[in-house]
């Protein structure tokens, strides 16, 4: 047990202080994949946060990394209905496919057009509010307009910023997925305690946030990926590319991968260049979402009932099954 401080107020400030360092850590650690400082440090500064909050638990605030555990069992899942509809993508199978979107697109547009190109994650879209700089809500895409409220399982994600570093009023959407090796993990542990394993990353995150435990969330090592912005607030970007950069700068986590692609034969390299690295990944994609840039062009385009005509998913052809190749035991 640390010495935790005599008075309110020098825990007051204490808490204040480790409560800063330790989401500056995580930050670092989780949301820009760049830790500055060894597991035992920051376990260190925890334990003293820890051990204050237990003192004084009227210091304990919703920001606070103590928090990111869970400990909550849920009644079930509210629904949300989302002001801005979550809509879902054409898909493209084939070279062909992607040339017909950029025709189609530059036919309704009149000018050629600059697409930006990401990774196609493949974990669960989410929805996440923030007000005055704070998470208040967190929520499943459901079927566009209707989805679940998931707010406390989300707050155990930790590369989900619990407060931004600009008091503002967002929301976003991104995609909530778990990584390839703690899905081999999760899957090892799941077949040692004779349960079911899951058969995808896909299926291990939704169904650890389907979880009424949070605790049980918060020991998955989910992770995101932040890819739209559906309320601006007094965000500035106009393109997609600047729009992804500025969600980096208020905190989200969002794929280093992307790529701004000046026409169609770059966007079909791209698409080339990763369906290669795919398997090199430390997550699972299916595929690559092209959006043109300008949100102008994105305006005029619009959208049919179920997704933009300014963007199509190009998806992979499903992965060969992976031959695991056994190690022979030589006798
Ligand atoms: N799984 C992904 O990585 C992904 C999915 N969707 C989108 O954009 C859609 C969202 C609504 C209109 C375009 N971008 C992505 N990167």
């Amino acid at each position: 047990m640390t010495q935790v401080p005599i008075t309110l107020a020098e825990a007051t400030e204490k808490a204040k202080e480790l409560r800063i360092q330790l989401n500056q850590y995580s930050h670092e650690y989780y949301v820009a994949d760049k830790p500055t400082v060894e597991d035992y440090v920051y376990d260190r500064l925890y334990q003293e946060l820890s051990d204050i909050e237990t003192e004084y638990p009227d210091l304990i605030t919703s920001d606070s990394p103590t928090q990111r555990v869970g400990g909550k069992i849920l009644q079930g899942f509210e629904k949300v209905t989302h002001e801005v509809q979550m809509y879902s993508l054409n898909d493209g199978f084939s070279k062909e496919d992607i040339y017909d979107f950029d025709e189609r697109v530059q036919k309704l547009a009149g000018k050629q057009v600059g697409y930006c190109c990401e990774l196609k994650i493949d974990g669960l879209a989410i929805s996440l509010k923030y007000e005055n700089g704070k998470f208040v809500q967190g929520a499943t895409r459901g079927d566009g307009t209707v989805g679940e409220n998931i707010t406390e399982n989300l707050k155990t994600v930790k590369s989900i910023p619990l407060e931004l570093k600009k008091p503002i009023s967002v929301e976003v959407r991104g995609e909530c997925y778990m990584p390839k090796q703690s899905f081999v993990n999760l899957n090892k542990e799941r077949e040692e305690a004779g349960q079911d394993v899951f058969a995808n990353p896909r299926n291990a995150a939704a169904g650890s946030l389907r979880q009424l435990d949070t605790s049980m969330v918060a020991k998955r090592n989910l992770s995101t990926f932040l890819y739209t912005v559906a309320d601006f607030g007094p965000m500035t970007a106009q393109t997609q590319f600047d729009a992804l950069n500025e969600l980096s700068e208020i905190g989200f986590r969002t794929n280093p991968e992307k790529k701004l692609c000046q026409n169609i034969d770059e966007v079909w390299a791209y698409i080339e260049e990763y369906h290669e690295k795919r398997s090199e990944l430390p997550y699972e994609i299916d595929g690559i979402v092209i959006k043109t840039n300008e949100f102008t062009i994105q305006d005029e385009l619009g959208f049919t009932v179920k997704a933009p005509r300014w963007a199509i998913a190009y998806k992979f052809p499903p992965e060969e099954a992976q031959t695991v190749v056994e190690e022979i035991e030589w006798t």
